[in-house]
């Protein structure tokens, strides 16, 4: 599988994920606790008693707690019921304040139809004395006897409200008014208010609600944030990527800028190589061949002038000879080097064959053709090639200044030139027009 289709299932799957959990975060965080009558809870029957009334309570002999009892007229507000103590010294209870409902296994006889459920909460607050019960808010509930349905009721806390009588009783301030389940001493099941006298029958088997362990807020936030921190993790890693294959792409653009340029200098090299002559780096006929194409293109744009000087080496022959081949090639390289060193940057001078070079002057006419030629002419006459070795050179002039001639009949006008400066006794410069003047 690709990476991006694994990405994109990953995302999907993640979103599903992410669905599940805001649609199932009821269930997935809460969980039920229970509380058994009886220990550790401590678990006892409550009438008006405590409040001078004459009500009897009995325990009776049924599983979980069974409590009968017969309300007598003595008390203004006969009662009775089942108490829950979470704290024998009715001071530190449990914290229900993010508990949403409650659910009572609870089975009920008598002639009230309805019963109370309360939830007492203790707090500084409201100034309860060292476990003194009566203090404690009354969170209390009043519900229907048929709302029992197979001997289970659920009821919801958000619907409690606080006892007005409590209120007024223990002076309470109007802002201690709202229900407060945040130490919760203990769970009453009482009868209704202003219960017909006679007998009841109360059977408490269990009590279980629901602790949400993180608030669904909360839970929101942990998914948001975890969308959050996968997006940075993701743009990071991206960023990462990118940067890698930046540089990847950089070094390689190097590289590649490297071996062009590698290619080149090479590529610069065999040209000059061929179309150089190795011994006196000059032109060789190949270079001179591309010389001359260009200075002829030269000459038909512009009608440039094109001086050719031949120059050939009197007696090379009985250089070598006398000297040694060696010293022959030496006197080759020092010619051409002492040629290319007296003319200007635009003549281009070319080895045309073993001792005999050619001259390529762009735009000059003859007479500056001469010129150059009989300079060079003395140059090479005064020049000491070694070991006070001198030798001389011919030369034959020829230019293309104007008309239609042919290069070749150029050449061949300074060849015969060159010939006939060579017949006339070396050492010698004749220009083409000396030859039919
Ligand atoms: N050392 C050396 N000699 C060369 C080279 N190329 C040609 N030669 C020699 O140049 C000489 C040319 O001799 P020739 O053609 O007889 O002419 P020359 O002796 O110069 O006589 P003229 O031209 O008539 O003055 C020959 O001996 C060739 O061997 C080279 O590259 N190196």
């Amino acid at each position: 599988m690709g990476l991006r289709w694994r990405f994109e299932y990953s995302l999907l799957l993640l979103m599903l994920l992410s669905i599940a959990a805001v649609q199932f975060s009821e269930v997935l965080l809460q969980q039920a606790r229970v509380i058994t009558p009886g220990a550790p809870t401590l678990t006892e029957p409550m009438s008006d008693r405590s409040n001078g009334g004459n009500s009897e309570v009995r325990r009776g002999p049924s599983k979980g707690f069974e409590l009968q009892c017969t309300l007598h007229e003595r008390y203004r507000y006969p009662y009775c019921g089942i108490a829950l103590r979470f704290d024998p010294q009715r001071l530190h209870g449990i914290d229900l304040s993010e508990v949403r409902r409650m659910r009572l296994w609870l089975d009920y006889q008598g002639p009230a139809s309805t019963i109370k459920i309360q939830l007492r909460n203790a707090s500084p607050a409201y100034g309860i004395p060292q476990g003194e019960q009566e203090s404690a808010k009354y969170n209390h509930i009043e519900i229907n006897a048929s709302s029992i349905q197979d001997g289970m009721v659920e009821v919801d806390l958000h619907n409690f409200v606080v006892a007005n009588w409590w209120m007024q009783q223990f002076h309470i301030a109007p802002h201690l008014g709202r229900p407060d389940f945040s130490n919760v001493i203990a769970l009453e099941i009482v009868t209704g208010t202003e219960a017909p006298l006679g007998d009841y029958r109360f059977v408490l088997h269990k009590v279980e609600y629901d602790v949400q362990h993180l608030s669904t807020e909360r839970w929101y936030l942990l998914i948001m944030s975890i969308w959050l921190g996968l997006a940075l993790l993701y743009l990071f890693m991206r960023l990462v990527r990118l940067q890698t294959v930046v540089r990847t792409q950089r070094q390689q653009s190097q590289e590649l800028h490297e071996i062009n340029r590698v290619l080149n200098a090479r590529s610069e090299q065999l040209v000059q190589m061929a179309t150089t002559d190795a011994l006196t780096g000059a032109f060789n006929r190949k270079g001179l061949e591309d010389v001359l194409q260009q200075a002829l293109a030269d000459w038909r744009t512009h009608q440039h002038p094109l001086g050719l000087v031949l120059i050939d080496i009197d007696h090379f022959k009985a250089v070598n000879d006398t000297h040694g081949h060696q010293t022959g090639d030496r006197v080759l390289a020092g010619l051409a080097e002492l040629v290319r060193r007296h003319v200007r940057a635009q003549d281009l001078l070319g080895r045309w064959g073993g001792e005999e070079f050619l001259l390529v002057c762009r735009d000059t006419q003859l007479p500056q053709a001469l010129g150059i030629a009989e300079k060079l002419r003395a140059l090479i006459a005064g020049h000491d090639f070694g070991d006070g070795l001198r030798v001389t050179a011919s030369f034959g002039v020829a230019a293309m200044d104007n008309g239609e001639r042919p290069l070749e009949q150029v050449f061949a006008a300074a060849d015969a030139a060159l010939y006939r400066a060579k017949a006339e006794g070396r050492n010698l410069v004749i220009a083409e027009g000396a030859l039919t003047g």
